[in-house]
């Protein structure tokens, strides 16, 4: 039985990394075919054809078929994955909050789309900036869907905290477990190295230095986007594109016994973390479905960072109630 994945913004920088990952069976591994659904807007159409083009010419095994539009509703009928990409990326000096005004409004419609058509398993990852709050105006436009079943991407701060912290300890990634990122894909967000390990060992009395982590290793990894875009001239898209993948893997298929993910998931008071909001945990997951991982004990200084990026979650969520997108 092939799984119905859909992509939005498919034409993008993004997309372009992202479906042939999908189609070479990076998600559901080599036994499980897939049907791509590919949501354009109407002026990227023609671009949207020519990757259709590319994707036929892989001949890969286990693409069943693609379907293309730009009509909500026919491309999300039936999809049991929908990876929520397609919006405007932010430009050099620009938070990806200054992105709501622009990509709010297509969330409000997309979630209604699914809300309507979707699979009753269905799965929503949202990478489309401001991931977090997106992925939270998506799931109150889709009351019929359970709350759970919504996802923002901070899975690429994951991956970026892990990359530095090997590349410190002269470690390698394989051997890093338990990071975590709390709070919202914003530059306030939370990279906590207090529960990590690296070969089994407590990963901050390996390092042993909290300046380097105050002053070097958070805001590396909050500030990592702005940096791409700086050295790039745009925003990341085969690391996000990678990062969607290993988000939504890990969602479907489960996270290994000694270790754990970082999701963006509706909060449910945990770690005293208002109840409703989209916010970064650390998980578990089993069968397509998450926990938040618990007890774990929070220092003051992981307490008031852990704050400050709810407080910002807070003012999103009310910008988008004042601007009727929820
Ligand atoms: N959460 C993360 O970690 C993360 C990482 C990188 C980028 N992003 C975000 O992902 C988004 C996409 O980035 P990109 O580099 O692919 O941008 P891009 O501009 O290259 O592609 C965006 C695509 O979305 C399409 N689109 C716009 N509105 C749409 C709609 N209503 N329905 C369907 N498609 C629509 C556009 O036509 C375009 O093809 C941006 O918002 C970016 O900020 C998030
Ligand atoms: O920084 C951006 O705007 C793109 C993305 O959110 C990233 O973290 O690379």
């Amino acid at each position: 039985m092939a799984m119905k994945v859909a992509v939005t913004g498919a034409a993008g920088q993004i997309g372009y990394s992202l479906l042939f990952r999908i189609a070479a069976g990076a998600l559901f591994g080599p036994e499980t075919c897939v049907e791509l659904r590919l949501l354009e807007i109407p002026s990227a159409i023609n671009a949207l054809e020519g990757v259709a083009m590319e994707l036929d010419d892989c001949a890969f095994p286990l693409l069943d078929s693609i379907q293309m539009g730009t009509n909500a509703d026919q491309i999300f009928d039936g999809v049991n994955l929908a990876l929520l990409v397609g919006a405007r990326p932010r430009t050099k000096d620009m938070e990806r909050k200054d992105l709501l005004d622009a990509n709010g409004a297509i969330f409000t419609a997309q979630g209604k789309a699914l809300n309507a058509v979707a699979a009753d398993d269905v799965r929503i990852g949202v990478t489309g900036n401001p991931a977090n709050t997106n992925a939270l105006i998506a799931m109150r436009n889709a009351p019929d869907i359970p709350a759970e079943r919504f996802s923002a991407l901070t899975r690429l701060d994951h991956n970026r905290a892990v990359s530095q912290l090997a590349t410190k300890t002269g470690s390698r990634v394989s051997d890093i477990r338990k990071m975590t990122i709390w709070g919202n894909h914003s530059a306030t967000q939370y990279p906590d190295i207090f529960h990590a390990e690296i070969a089994g060992r407590h990963a901050a009395e390996v390092v042993n230095d909290q300046q380097w982590i105050e002053q070097y290793f958070i805001p590396t990894v909050a500030h990592r986007g702005s940096a791409i875009i700086e050295a790039r001239g745009s925003s990341s898209a085969a690391s996000a594109a990678s990062a969607t993948i290993d988000a939504a893997r890990d969602w479907l298929s489960g996270t290994p016994d000694d270790d754990w993910a970082s999701m963006a998931v509706v909060s449910d008071g945990s770690y005293g973390i208002a109840e409703g909001l989209m916010y970064s945990f650390p998980v578990t997951t089993k069968h397509g479905n998450w926990e938040i991982v618990q007890g774990l004990e929070i220092n003051d200084f992981s307490r008031a960072k852990m704050d400050a990026t709810a407080a910002e979650l807070v003012q999103e969520r009310d910008m988008v109630t004042e601007l009727g997108l929820i």
